[in-house]
């Protein structure tokens, strides 16, 4: 397939065959399914974001995600820093406005940063750093429950559009549910708010979150659908806007599929440009591989390269550890 890196739009992928169909042992010959895995193909390949559309999770849910993000972000600092993140909390909590930083430079977004539990000695060395359970604030009181339920539905999406792009890949339909790999899956999820920003340059007044690429397997972003900030960079350089599309997720792919991938499938550069007055929600949940995993490209994509690695073997825990230790203005609190 025709690898096109300059793509100026981002395609849409109804994942409707795909989910209904990649559990059953004859469904994977299914032609409605094939068609979904060869569209995912085209759309990693060549521009690394896909729209998703047709996942089923109940849109009251979704919106009901954002909502109790936006009011938590509208309560008083005093209040909000009840959950403050700290070392001490796992890395688990809220941070205020340009606490997180990208590139040096402070993001323009609070966030309540959430992962999966880890427990005192899970994973040893590796696991210490984000040990904890999430924190979760008194007001809304339905926050757990609607993350919890939220982060539940989207694991098994990711699980079924990770069996998609296993099959895109050529290679067995399970290869992402192995013991070793993602099995066990780890993930993380971001409530972010941006404040608005009466810049109309892109200035670094503006920089909502500065470029970089995800850490795992899959983002599954749900943005408001009043304002367009998210852009992807391709490969002239130029930065497509990911509009919000109602209904869908904006979907990428994370590092840990570009090494498993041998770099067919990249993890793209995006970022977050604040220059609307209005304030922005946005929540990305990421899937990734089991937190110890040992992720180094996959034998049957090597093949296609004459059996060489473009990648070095790397674990995942140790990459995200790294990522979150440089990822605050401090975090000696
Ligand atoms: N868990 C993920 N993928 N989070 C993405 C955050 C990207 C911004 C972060 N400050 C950075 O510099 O990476
Ligand atoms: O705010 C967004 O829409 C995306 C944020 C993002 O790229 C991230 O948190 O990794
Ligand atoms: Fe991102």
């Amino acid at each position: 397939m025709m690898v096109t890196s300059n793509f100026t739009t981002i395609p849409i992928i109804d994942v409707a065959p795909l989910l209904a169909k990649c559990d059953d042992p004859n469904g994977t010959d299914d032609k409605d399914l094939l068609e979904v895995v060869a569209m995912l193909d085209e759309a990693c390949r060549g521009v690394g974001f896909f729209y998703l559309k047709g996942h089923g999770v109940p849109d009251s849910l979704v919106r009901d995600v954002r909502d109790s993000t936006r009011s938590f972000f509208r309560l008083q600092d005093e209040e909000k820093l009840k959950i403050k993140l700290t070392s001490k909390s796992g890395f688990r909590g809220y941070q205020l406005i340009k606490e997180n930083i990208t590139k040096g430079l402070p993001d323009l977004h609070e966030a309540i940063d959430l992962y999966k539990e880890i427990e005192p000695g899970m994973y040893g060395q590796l696991g210490t750093t984000l040990v904890g359970s999430n924190q979760w604030p008194e007001n809304p009181t339905r926050m757990k429950s609607v993350m919890e339920k939220y982060v539940d539905l989207l694991k098994e999406v990711s699980r079924k559009i990770m069996r998609g792009i296993a099959l895109a890949l050529g290679g067995p339909v399970d290869t992402f549910e192995q013991e070793q790999m993602a099995g066990d899956q780890f993930w993380v999820m971001r409530l972010i708010g941006y404040p608005g920003s009466n810049s109309n340059s892109k200035n670094t007044d503006s920089v909502g979150c500065g470029a970089h690429t995800d850490y795992g397997l899959l983002t599954l972003v749900n943005q408001d659908e009043s304002s367009s900030a998210l852009e992807v960079k391709n490969q002239n350089d130029e930065w497509i806007s990911a509009v919000p599309i109602p209904g869908t997720f904006v979907c990428n792919i994370g590092d840990m599929l570009q090494v498993w991938s041998n770099g067919e499938y990249r993890s793209t550069v995006h970022r977050v440009i604040v220059d609307s007055p209005k304030y922005r929600v946005s929540v990305p949940f990421f899937y990734e591989p089991n937190f110890d995993a040992a992720v180094e490209p996959l034998e049957f994509c090597k093949s296609r390269n004459g059996g060489v690695a473009r990648f070095e073997k790397v674990v995942y825990g140790e990459h995200l550890v790294r990522k979150v230790l440089t990822n605050f203005v401090s975090y000696d609190f």
